[in-house]
């Protein structure tokens, strides 16, 4: 699968490394807001032997109609700032080139812009692309069916300079039926990402907590994701969507009962 990549941060960065290493994934391009960089490619950037592109681009350089033409991807994978849809989303769905969102926090007046693409072209947002933690989201909404009488707390910790409240926090106390200002937010050091929702039972405690150890865990939910979208109809879907079809578990017994 041909894909580019919007945004070549911190995390863009790491997810080019991961999908430069997949067989799955061919790196065409990433493109970025400035001009640093300009027609160098990731692989030479990174200090790695590949046979992909992955030509770095900068806004600028090309109107994202003229880089869809010119360099064509099945997918674009938007690592950014809520800025970047602006520059490519239109062009994606003229293109019928899926859209995979990254971006934590979009402003309502964004992600009802996101929606009305997946009218388009197949569209996926998730504030956060880890298999992991959308397992854990799924998880704590059985729980909480299970036992809504119990105190939830969500925790999110940080790398010191992220300003915002992470989105997926606010994904997993919206979904919780909490308000998001009852998040409970720590910035230290380089934390890269850590969530925790702690159940608070009369006499137990539950906590469903997920740790990104470093910024190449989100290029493995990318894979994951761009696999699954593989001949999905055009829509918007987040990794729940993805994630639901392996809640069927195949087999006999749990083992469980067995001993
Ligand atoms: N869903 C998930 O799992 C995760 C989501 N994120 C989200 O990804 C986003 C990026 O995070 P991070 O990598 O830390 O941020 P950085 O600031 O480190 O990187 C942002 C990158 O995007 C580029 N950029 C910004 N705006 C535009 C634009 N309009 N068009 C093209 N390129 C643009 C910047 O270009 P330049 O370098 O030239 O300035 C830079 O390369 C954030 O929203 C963050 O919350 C992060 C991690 C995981
Ligand atoms: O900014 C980040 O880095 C991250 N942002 C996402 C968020 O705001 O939820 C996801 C991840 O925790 C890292």
């Amino acid at each position: 699968m041909n894909v580019g990549i919007i945004g070549f941060g911190k995390t863009g960065k790491a997810v080019a490394s991961v999908l430069l290493e997949s067989k799955k994934t061919k790196l065409q391009w990433v493109v970025r807001r400035s001009r640093l960089l300009e027609h160098r490619s990731v692989p030479e950037f990174l200090g790695v032997e590949s046979a992909e592109p992955g030509c770095i681009h900068s806004k600028e350089e090309f109107s994202a109609d003229e880089l869809f033409s010119r360099f064509p991807v099945d997918a674009v994978i938007d690592f950014s700032s809520e800025s970047g849809l602006e520059y490519y989303g239109d062009a994606a769905a003229d293109h019928g080139v899926t859209i995979v969102s990254a971006i934590s926090n979009y402003q309502k007046t964004t992600l009802r812009r996101l929606h009305k693409l997946s009218k388009r072209t197949v569209v996926m947002h998730s504030p956060n692309i880890t298999v992991g933690i959308n397992f854990l989201l799924i998880a704590a909404k059985i729980l909480k069916t299970i036992a809504p009488y119990t105190d939830i707390e969500v925790i999110e910790e940080h790398f010191k300079m992220k300003k915002e409240v992470s989105g997926t926090a606010k994904i997993i106390a919206r979904t919780l039926g909490m308000e998001v200002e009852s998040i409970k937010s720590v910035r230290a050091g380089g934390i890269i990402g850590v969530h925790e929702i702690l159940f608070g039972f009369p006499y137990q405690t539950v906590r469903l907590k997920h740790e990104s150890i470093t910024r190449e865990a989100f290029g493995n939910g990318i894979l994951f994701a761009v696999e699954n979208l593989k001949g999905k109809p055009k829509g918007f879907y987040s990794m729940e969507d993805l994630l639901l079809p392996y809640f069927k578990l195949q087999g006999s017994g749990s083992g469980w009962a067995e001993g």
